[in-house]
């Protein structure tokens, strides 16, 4: 294993149920990376996620994430894992009967933190963070859907995740407030959380550049060249002069 990749995965063999979703599944993941998994709807982005986080079963090949190993982590080591992940859905699975401090706090003290004040300081630390210093009293449902998304990713960096998992989290919002979403994952990556995304919106890989990956025939394959016309032009133009 690369000593330097928060995810490795070598051969990787995915199934839902008898189902072979993935086969021979490559991939790396290191820090200050953002990753787009794209692919057709069935084609296999969320299982893959599932594995990272121990929902699914790796079936064959080498899997390592944050130093677990996937084929042989014990289901009483999977919360310890999940600690140190950042997950994002695109349906946003707040509590809606408390305010947005509530379930801020409400992960906080389930993870450990005790002190108020400091549960205080960083909540409101990530609400500055994901633009929404002011809604803490809010109740979800009081909140846009790009709001509400807002505060799912305030909620998964609180613990200072390496790695934040998003599965399609762009989803059920309006072009803008998606690239809005997007900027925000861009600059949570800049500070420190690398960040692995599924999305079926092509265009957000040309606005906000990552490595990307394919899913597709049962297989992943790193795409990155094709959605990253300027680098390629470039390099073309120096060859040229050469
Ligand atoms: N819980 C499950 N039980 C059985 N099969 C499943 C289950 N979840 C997904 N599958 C199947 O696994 C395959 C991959 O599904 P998956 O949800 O990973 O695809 P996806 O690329 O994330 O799709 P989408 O873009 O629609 O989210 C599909 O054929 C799907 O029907």
């Amino acid at each position: 294993m690369d000593d330097g990749a928060l995810i490795q995965y070598k051969n990787v063999e995915i199934h839902q149920q008898e189902l072979c979703v993935l086969s021979d599944v490559n991939l790396e993941l290191h820090k200050g990376e953002f990753v787009y998994l794209i692919g057709k709807v069935g084609s296999g982005k969320t299982s893959l996620l599932k594995t990272l986080y121990g929902e699914l079963d790796v079936i064959d090949g080498e899997a390592e994430v944050l130093g677990y190993n996937m084929r042989s982590i014990k289901r009483k080591h999977i919360p310890q894992l999940r600690r140190k992940l950042g997950i994002v859905f695109q349906d946003f699975q707040l509590l809606t009967d408390r305010t947005v401090y509530n379930n801020l706090e409400f992960v906080l003290r389930a993870t450990g933190w005790k002190n108020k004040q400091e549960i205080q300081d960083r909540i409101e630390e990530v609400l500055q963070l994901v633009g929404m210093s002011n809604k803490g009293y809010k109740l979800p449902n009081e909140l846009s859907g790009g709001e509400q998304q807002r505060i799912v990713i305030a909620r998964a960096v609180l613990n200072s995740p390496a790695i934040i998992l998003a599965d399609e989290p762009t989803g059920n919002l309006d072009v803008e407030t998606g690239k809005a979403i997007v900027e925000l994952l861009h600059n949570i990556c800049e500070s420190g959380s690398s960040v692995v995304m599924t999305t079926h919106n092509l265009q957000l890989l040309k606005d906000y550049p990552g490595r990307v990956y394919r899913c597709a025939d049962h297989q992943i394959v790193d795409v990155t060249d094709e959605y990253m016309p300027r680098q390629r032009t470039i390099e073309i133009d120096l060859n040229i002069d050469n």
